[in-house]
């Protein structure tokens, strides 16, 4: 249930699994529609559908190697055999062929396989004399031959719906033969930031201005995540720009992200504002950085408002806005694999929230996997996260960690 009145802390904060929960309920109530595009668009974007193989990849056996194609049956168990040769096919060669007993194709790789053929022996491997091919004994059976349907079997899945589409996946759409694919529509986003005191880049620097980094690195997850960022508008602290400015993204956008103004101060008035124009889903998780946290509507619109330390946006985007993409997308957001290290430094935590804090992981040669701590860990060290390729999970709990440790990581990269 939304708190009655947002502007009031809620009497219990949700943890980091109750608010994830939450926000992946509300991404399924609104699933974005398929669209199709041609391969060449289709990099980086989510599969709509499961792609069912209608053709063998290969589509006919062929040879793996530049040799002769032959029957394994002739190939000598002693000494040396000769071999007729009856013919060449280059790949690309469009003519049937085939060999009887005692019969070689010459062969080039990617060439079909001859029909009676079943092992091409490479040409470094054999001596011609004329119309002979010498092959001696020592050779394998069935050896460098490509089966119709090794890669993919007519019939069979080949991509599984919510995968994104990389380059090698891409290329498994063309060696279906197929010219476009249906993907999930890219959510569309406008991202608002917020805060008299933050100027764009570029602008010399007055007394109490901050530049505004958020702009850029909260864009660049959306980007990252394959989000359409419709436009970034900064709005000043006043009540009325703030509901003009979010009524107006909730309009034309999926998703609307917004930084700072969330937590106590006298121009945070984005709670208030929220349950005013929209639903609140939660205000507040017990997660450290990022507890300000807010997550609602406006209409149908999800509406994520992050916390204006840079820090905890980038936090609160990594564990809360990154399960609603990856619900949009089809996936199971909260499959992700866990990963685990040991501490090369110590821990202490005294709060009851969960932590995420900043560190980086190193692969040692006994196979174990380490992580350090960045050492500065404040909400506002931005370096921090510049930094880092994890994120080390604390639990609830207040902790005194040793070296050796084992704990939970997030990858970031
Ligand atoms: N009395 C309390 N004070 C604070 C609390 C609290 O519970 N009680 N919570 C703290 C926590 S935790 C956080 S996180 C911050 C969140 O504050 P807001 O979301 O309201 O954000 P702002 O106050 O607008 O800004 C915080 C900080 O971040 C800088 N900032 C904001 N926007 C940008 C931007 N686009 N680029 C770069 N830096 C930005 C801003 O200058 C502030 O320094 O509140 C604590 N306070
Ligand atoms: O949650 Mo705030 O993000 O601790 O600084």
């Amino acid at each position: 249930m939304p708190p009655s009145d947002p502007a009031q802390p809620p009497v219990a904060m949700l943890s980091v699994a109750q608010a994830r929960a939450r926000v992946i309920a509300r991404a399924a109530r609104r699933l974005l529609p398929p669209e199709t595009v041609e391969l060449d668009a289709a990099l980086g974007r989510i599969l709509a559908a499961d792609v069912v193989a209608s053709i063998d990849v290969p589509a006919q056996a062929n040879s793996a190697m530049d040799g002769f194609a032959l029957r394994s049956a002739d190939l000598p168990a002693v000494g040396e055999q000769a071999f007729r040769l009856v013919g060449t096919r280059l790949a690309g060669d469009a003519r049937e062929a085939a060999v009887g007993p005692f019969d070689c194709l010459r062969i080039t790789t990617g060439a079909p396989l001859p029909r009676g053929a079943d092992t091409v022996v490479i040409k470094e491997n054999v001596r011609v004399e004329g119309d002979a091919v010498m092959v001696a004994a020592g050779e394998t059976a069935g050896a460098n031959v490509r089966a119709a349907g090794e890669d993919f079997a007519s019939g069979e899945c080949a991509l599984r719906a919510g995968v994104r589409l990389s380059p090698a996946r891409v290329g498994v759409l063309a060696s279906l033969g197929l010219t476009a694919v249906e993907v999930v529509r890219a959510p569309r986003a406008v991202l608002l930031t917020t805060g008299d005191e933050i100027v764009a880049p570029g602008i010399p620097l007055g007394h109490g201005q901050v530049y505004n980094s958020n702009r850029y690195s909260l864009g660049g997850l959306l980007r990252e995540q394959g989000v359409t960022l419709l436009r970034h508008e900064h709005v000043r602290d006043d009540v009325d720009a703030l509901r003009r400015a979010l009524q107006q993204a909730a309009g034309e956008a999926d998703l609307v992200l917004s930084s700072g103004g969330v937590s106590a101060g006298e121009a945070d008035f984005l709670p208030r504002l929220l349950a005013e124009i929209g639903t609140v889903d939660f205000w507040k998780v017990r997660m450290k950085p990022g507890m300000p946290l807010l997550f609602g509507a406006i209409g149908e619109t999800p509406v994520f408002a992050l916390p204006g330390n840079p820090v905890s946006g980038l936090a609160t985007f990594r564990l809360l806005v990154a399960p609603l993409l990856q619900t949009w997308a089809g996936r199971d957001a909260l499959a992700a694999p866990c990963w685990h290290a040991r501490l090369a430094a110590p821990i202490v935590k005294n709060h009851r929230r969960a932590e995420f804090q900043r560190a980086w992981r190193e692969s040692r040669s006994d196979g174990t996997l380490w992580v350090t701590p960045f050492p500065r860990q404040g909400s506002g060290v931005l370096r921090s996260v510049a930094e880092a390729d994890c994120l080390i999970v604390l639990p609830e709990e207040p902790q005194a960690l040793a070296i050796g440790d084992c704990v939970e990581i997030l990858p970031l990269d």
